[in-house]
């Protein structure tokens, strides 16, 4: 893992499981502005494959541009962004095959069955319709939807959505998984359930995940956390590392002066 800010250059921060393997993403020097707001400042850090990272940061703190600049929603003008080894910008379609992603806002159309919302997502990823009909019942059982497969999707509940939007975000099996304050509006017990959910997928998909979130109460001490702040990285390293035998949320504010 490696940053440029001097904060987190300071704190080591844990290997990248195979070193056989490209990293599941490398970010190096990545800027962005929009006009006079310069909303990433000069971003790095790497996630090794079957790592669960954490991208915490306050509102604000520059995490939707991030994403949105790894799934090439916007273009970078600096720096470099790697998925599994391939350059988002100069492969962009080798990278993006690659990713999986569960936005900020909801994505799945209300008026399609569940298996619907998915083999219309299978078509765009250009999976057949024989190989998406076996595909859409493994991602189901995974995310224990199963039985709701005809189901309306507006008539889940906001957690069984999400976990709709997780097994969609893995139909064509990715190798890094991201996910944008995925449990936002959710109550405390679908939160528990969905951040469950994904930490049991990384152990049986093998998948990377980085999880954008302004909740400590998400982090666990083995998490991989990268903080996020105005733009820039402050702190790069394992949860338990960043809070040093203290309180995480206190060593994040002492990070931030004091902004949560
Ligand atoms: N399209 C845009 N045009 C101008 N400014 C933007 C745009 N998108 C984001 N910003 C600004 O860039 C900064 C970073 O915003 P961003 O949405 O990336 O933060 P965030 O950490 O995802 O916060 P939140 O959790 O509130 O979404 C903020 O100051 C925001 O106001």
């Amino acid at each position: 893992m490696s940053s440029s800010s001097g904060a987190a250059a300071a704190i080591a921060a844990p290997a990248a499981r195979s070193a056989d393997l490209p990293p599941a993403l490398e970010v190096r020097a990545v800027s962005h502005r929009f006009g006079a707001l310069q909303a990433l400042k000069d971003v790095s850090f790497q996630i090794g494959r079957g790592e669960f990272c954490t991208l915490l940061g306050v509102n604000g703190a520059g995490k939707t541009t991030l994403f949105s600049l790894i799934t090439r929603l916007y273009t970078s003008t600096s720096g470099y962004i790697g998925v599994a080894g391939h350059d988002a910008r100069r492969a962009p379609r080798e990278a993006l095959s690659r990713i999986g992603v569960v936005f900020q806002s909801r994505a799945l159309d209300g008026d399609l069955t569940l298996t619907q919302n998915l083999q219309y997502h299978a078509a765009l990823h250009g999976i057949s319709r024989p190989k998406a009909r076996i595909r859409i019942g493994e991602v189901l059982e995974l995310v224990g939807l199963s039985d709701k497969a005809g189901a309306r999707a507006s008539t889940l509940s906001g957690g069984q959505q999400r976990r709709a939007e997780v097994a969609r975000a893995l139909l064509h099996r990715p190798e890094l998984l991201l996910l944008d304050e995925a449990t936002a509006g959710l109550d405390l017990r679908a939160r528990a359930d969905l951040l469950s959910l994904v930490r049991r997928l990384i152990a049986s998909e093998g998948v990377s995940t980085l999880w954008a979130t302004h909740i400590f109460e998400e982090i666990a001490p083995q998490d991989h956390i990268v903080v996020l702040h105005k733009g820039a990285v402050l702190a790069d390293a394992s949860a338990a590392a960043l809070a040093a035998g203290g309180d995480l949320g206190e060593a994040f504010l002492s990070l931030t002066g004091g902004a949560r």
